[in-house]
């Protein structure tokens, strides 16, 4: 039996629901550390935070009013500096990560980060005003897999993860892809391009090189594109890029010839809706978001978290937006869930052993093909 409680409060007339079980595909490890973790490493290693209780923290770090996306990237600042350069806070917060999306009723979740943005060495700049020490990206990539796999042992859920190239990094860009290369299949499954896509017209010629190597080399790829930019940056991140998924996606509206391209090729967004309110992305009027007409549309799309430290949330926030504001009914939390494990960066036979398991959870027909 497989077990996932999350619905408890969602659907709570709805027992049928209490059982409901969930796949994520847009959630940020740097954006989903508990806070207790954060102060604990602050403490220990000497690092000063702007609070030392969690309410505290939580004041600087957590909002519920829309912000832009670069005030919301400004947050990370507050407390990075306490987790980067460690090794044991980087396995730790991997290994959390896992237990508590297993908490939520997730049974397979794919995490991103930047490998740089956690180390300390081999890295230019250094992130977060560190001084120079001695973790390297490669092994802050070792080390969150042997955090993910620890928790996969101990939480009994699959965890695999994407390393992210940083719009304004692009000459980290090539070590990503190298890193998905060493470490496809384990524990990392593709690349991804996060940061600010406002930052300059055309994706920079460094994240372009390193998305061809991955799609030479088979990595998956997916994009933040669209999420506050213009359909322009999707139309390159498909064209270009050879993105596979579309990380946010929701200015593909403003251009319907585009929108009726990739609904034909049947891609995949990956939205996030809370966090597309708190990031300035779309209107607040959750009655007016791009996910009613992808979901009236049938689009294939996925509901996520994305940093749910900053937004104070759990994928429940975001199931209970979508139920309240959208009219989402069983069936389409059921569509979205199969969608999102038909678009997971798994090989074949696990994606198929996992739509399986969501197809017996649901009570609907094995998957046969
Ligand atoms: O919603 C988002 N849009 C774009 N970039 C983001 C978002 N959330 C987080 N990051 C960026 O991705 C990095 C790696 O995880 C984070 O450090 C943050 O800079």
């Amino acid at each position: 039996m497989i077990k996932g409680n999350l619905y408890c409060c969602l659907f709570l007339n709805e027992p049928q629901l209490q059982n409901f079980i969930m796949k994520e595909l847009h959630v940020h490890l740097d954006g989903a550390i508990k806070p207790e973790t954060i102060l604990y490493f602050g403490k220990k290693r000497g690092i000063q935070l702007p609070a030392n209780t969690v309410s505290g923290l939580l004041q600087h770090i957590s909002y519920n009013k829309p912000l832009t996306l670069t005030q919301f990237l400004d947050k990370f600042a507050h407390y990075m500096p306490a987790i980067a350069g460690d090794r044991d806070a980087v396995r730790r917060v991997a290994y959390e990560f896992v237990g508590m999306k297993a908490r939520e009723g997730i049974i397979y979740v794919e995490v991103r980060y930047s490998p740089h943005l956690l180390a300390n060495c081999k890295v230019d700049p250094i992130p977060w005003g560190q001084k120079e020490g001695d973790l390297t990206p490669d092994e802050v990539v070792h080390l969150v897999n042997q955090g993910l796999q620890d928790g996969e042992r101990d939480f009994h859920i699959k965890a695999r993860s994407i390393l992210c190239c940083m719009r304004h990094m692009p000459n980290w860009s090539s070590e990503v892809v190298e890193l998905c290369k060493k470490y496809h299949n384990n524990s990392v499954v593709a690349i991804d391009l996060a940061g600010d896509e406002l930052l300059k017209a055309e994706t920079d010629q460094g994240h372009r090189k390193a998305y061809e190597e991955a799609e030479r080399c088979g990595i998956h790829r997916t994009v933040h594109a669209g999420e506050v930019g213009p359909p322009s940056v999707i139309k390159e991140a498909v064209s270009l890029l050879k993105a596979e998924r579309i990380g946010h996606g929701y200015h593909v509206m403003n251009d319907p010839v585009l929108y009726k391209e990739l609904l034909d090729k049947r891609m995949h967004f990956e939205t996030c809706p809370w966090s597309s309110n708190l990031t300035g992305a779309c209107d607040p009027d959750f009655k007016k978001h791009p996910i009613i007409q992808f979901r009236k549309d049938q689009a294939n799309y996925s509901l996520n978290t994305d940093d749910p430290l900053i937004f104070n949330s759990t994928i429940d926030t975001d199931y209970k937006i979508a139920k309240k504001y959208m009219n989402f009914t069983e069936e389409e939390f059921k569509r979205v869930n199969i969608n999102a494990a038909q678009a997971s960066f798994l090989p074949e036979r696990e994606k198929n052993e996992l739509l399986n398991k969501l197809y017996e959870a649901y009570g609907m027909a094995p998957n046969k093909s």
